[in-house]
């Protein structure tokens, strides 16, 4: 059993709090995503698992063993982090067996899981080349050989994929969700990068300022959110959010002019809610209504409508099909009302 636990974990430095008392568990084998907006919190939480940053308070157990104070090197992590932070003189094979020769591992054995952990990270071609030689890919690729060839129960990932380019970064991502398949170690994997956190998870785990907003599998946190903050954060481009009243058993949108009935148990008359449509669920109706298209971005397979309100509230529509609206187009929207959430305008907690 090597599922990595948090209880309470609190993290100061100095007066200021960073991470306000997390419990979570991952489980043996799974792939744990830490997601985000900037300084929420996720590298210092990762770094508090692989025993870089010291935790104040709370428990940290990586299978049964509490590791709160280990060193490092005892607690059985690898990490792999955004700068590959190789030898320059030394060659990929050497790079990767490093860590076992300064444990005093015999070279023949070293050997074996060097060619091991090539073999699984497709290197073996460029095991006699120096860092300088190899790309951006590569290089990483070479670094996660690094934490392979240590054989640690659990592996740390922290951004690894931020530094490459958009066609490195997809290549690197199947490979990572490859590796994991093929090694099934437990893996923790931060990110700020939607695509990865929904492709590589099992589970995710949705932080805000030092706290826990939401843990759960992908789509399940893209299907039934429980605040505003996740149901904005998890899905691209992200929910649209429209105020709104609860007027006569309906809640009256005055960005719309009118009326939704969403599917859920309405709070009283005059509640002040927030309804949330995904635009991949809004239908754009042609040729009549009064939002205005001021902007549509074609990606070729589909377009983003972006409309204005006589509110100042923004729309975001997803279109598909041969005939979408043009840029000056005035447009009505339709969706299902089953599409749509609510969330109480004050805590922004889902109303279902
Ligand atoms: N040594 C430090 N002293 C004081 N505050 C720190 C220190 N290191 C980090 N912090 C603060 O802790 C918070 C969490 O930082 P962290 O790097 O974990 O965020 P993050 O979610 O990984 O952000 P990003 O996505 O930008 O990397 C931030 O507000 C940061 O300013």
């Amino acid at each position: 059993m090597t599922g990595v636990t948090l209880q309470r974990t609190v993290k100061r430095y100095g007066e200021v709090q960073v991470i306000h008392g997390i419990d979570l568990e991952v489980e043996d084998g799974e792939f744990c995503v830490f997601v985000g907006p900037s300084g929420c919190g996720k590298s210092t939480l990762l770094r508090m698992i692989a025993g870089l940053e010291e935790t104040t308070e709370g428990q940290i157990n990586i299978g049964a063993r509490d590791v709160t104070k280990a060193d490092p090197s005892e607690r059985g992590v690898a990490m792999v982090f955004q700068t590959y932070a190789l030898y320059p003189h030394m060659t990929v094979e050497q790079n990767m067996g490093f860590g076992l020769k300064m444990n005093g591992v015999p070279s023949a054995e070293i050997k074996k899981k060097v060619k091991a952990a090539s073999d699984i990270l497709k290197l073996d071609d460029y095991l006699k080349r120096k860092p300088a030689n190899l790309s951006g890919g590569q290089r990483q690729r070479v670094a996660i050989g690094r934490a392979i060839v240590r054989g640690p129960e659990v592996f740390l990932f922290d951004e690894p994929l931020s530094n490459l380019d958009a066609e490195l970064r997809v290549e690197m991502r199947v490979e990572i969700a490859r590796l994991h398949k093929e090694i099934g170690a437990t893996m923790i994997y931060v990110t700020h990068d939607q695509v990865e956190a929904m492709t590589l998870a099992d589970k995710i785990v949705v932080l805000r300022a030092g706290h826990i907003e939401q843990v759960g599998a992908p789509l399940e946190l893209y299907r039934d959110p429980d605040n505003r903050f996740v149901a904005g954060f998890i899905g691209s481009p992200a929910m649209n959010f429209l105020n709104g009243k609860v007027m006569d058993g309906a809640v009256a949108v005055p960005a719309l002019g009118r009326s939704v009935m969403p599917e859920v148990n309405l709070p009283m008359e005059g509640t002040e809610v927030i309804i949330g449509i995904r635009p991949e669920h809004i239908e754009v109706q042609r040729g009549q209504g009064g939002l205005n298209a001021e902007l549509s971005e074609a990606l070729g397979g589909v377009s983003y409508l972006h409309l204005g309100t006589h509110t100042d509230e923004r729309i975001i529509c997803e279109e598909r099909g041969d005939e979408r609206a043009r840029e000056g187009d005035t447009v009505d929207i339709a969706f299902e009302p089953r599409r749509v959430m609510v969330f109480d305008a004050q805590s922004e907690l889902r109303i279902r």
